[in-house]
């Protein structure tokens, strides 16, 4: 699929790896509809010129994402693709050292914005990207969710966000295979650890120690190269049906 001219909805654009791959598609001649719970996407849409437009939402509301794939269908000849970078963090033990459980909702939360999310996201696009008229090889459009490294080697304390993101790996044959029919592609990418405001989530000790663990290169991962995958995703149409661990080669303890 080509980038230029076309249309991308970017989740998570106003921040991280949604950000870098907003400016790398707007720099590869693509239109880009940018959704965020944050009021700052507005910001980021308006420093990439008019080829960005910014539709403020939640991922996890049925109405928000139809609005944003309304916008993008109107944003340009139909909707090409998305980049679902929307997500969040958590961590908690199943039991702390005080020996109390953990926080039912906080578990839901993370499962609800992470997984329910995505599959939200996923089901409004499918539907619109279905009715795009086939461009080469029949394809109309192309989704790439996110999981994480996490999803195959949660540390201590992931087991919310680890499922969440599990869920996400899960999801990508079966939705591969059935939108197979209507010309639409889903990939997921399981970056490694990646420079964004994510990490300020994370223990610092815990972020320090991850990128000493990261065999080669010893640092954590650039959101542009993040984006490069992206891109690279959406212009190889054999790509489908796969989850790509982008992390310099680490297995978490
Ligand atoms: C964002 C992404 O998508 C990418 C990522 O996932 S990045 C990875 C993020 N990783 C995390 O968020 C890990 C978060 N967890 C932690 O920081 C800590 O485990 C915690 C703050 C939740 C608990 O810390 P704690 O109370 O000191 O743990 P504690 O109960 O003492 O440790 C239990 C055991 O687990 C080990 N452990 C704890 N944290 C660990 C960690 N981050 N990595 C590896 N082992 C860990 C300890 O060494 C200890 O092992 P031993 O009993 O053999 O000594
Ligand atoms: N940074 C990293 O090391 C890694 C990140 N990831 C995943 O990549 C994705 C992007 O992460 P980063 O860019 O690092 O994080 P980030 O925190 O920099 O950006 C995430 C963005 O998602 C938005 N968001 C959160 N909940 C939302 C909701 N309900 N609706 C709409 N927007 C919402 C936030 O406002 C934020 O702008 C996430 O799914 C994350 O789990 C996966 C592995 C590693």
């Amino acid at each position: 699929m080509r980038i230029e001219n076309a249309t991308f909805v970017i989740t998570g654009a106003g921040s991280g790896l949604g950000s870098a791959c907003a400016e790398r598609l707007v720099a590869a001649g693509g239109r880009v509809v940018l959704c965020d719970l944050s009021e700052g996407v507005q910001d980021q849409a308006r420093r990439l010129g008019d080829a960005a437009i910014a539709v403020q939402g939640d991922v996890t509301s049925a109405d928000d994402i139809q609005a944003v794939i309304d916008a993008a269908q109107a944003h340009g000849d139909g909707l090409a693709g998305v980049i679902h970078c929307a997500g969040v963090v958590s961590v908690a033990k199943l039991v702390d050292r005080h020996g109390n459980p953990a926080d039912l909702d906080a578990y839901a939360r993370t499962v609800q914005i992470n997984l329910v999310g995505t599959f939200n996201v996923m089901r409004l696009a499918a539907a619109a990207m279905s009715q795009n008229p086939p461009g080469d090889d029949g394809e109309r459009g192309v989704i790439i969710n996110i999981a994480s490294v996490a999803a195959f080697d949660g540390q201590v304390g992931q087991c919310a966000y680890s499922a969440s993101k599990a869920g996400v790996v899960g999801m990508s044959l079966p939705a591969a295979r059935e939108l197979s029919r209507h010309g639409i592609r889903v990939m997921a990418i399981a970056p490694g650890v990646f420079e964004t405001p994510m990490m300020a989530d994370i223990p610092e000790d815990a972020v320090a120690a991850l990128s000493q663990a990261v065999p080669f290169p010893k640092r954590l991962g650039k959101p542009d190269e993040f984006a490069r995958l992206a891109e690279q995703i959406i212009t190889n149409s054999m790509l489908n049906g796969e989850v790509i661990r982008l992390d310099g080669g680490i297995r978490m303890q």
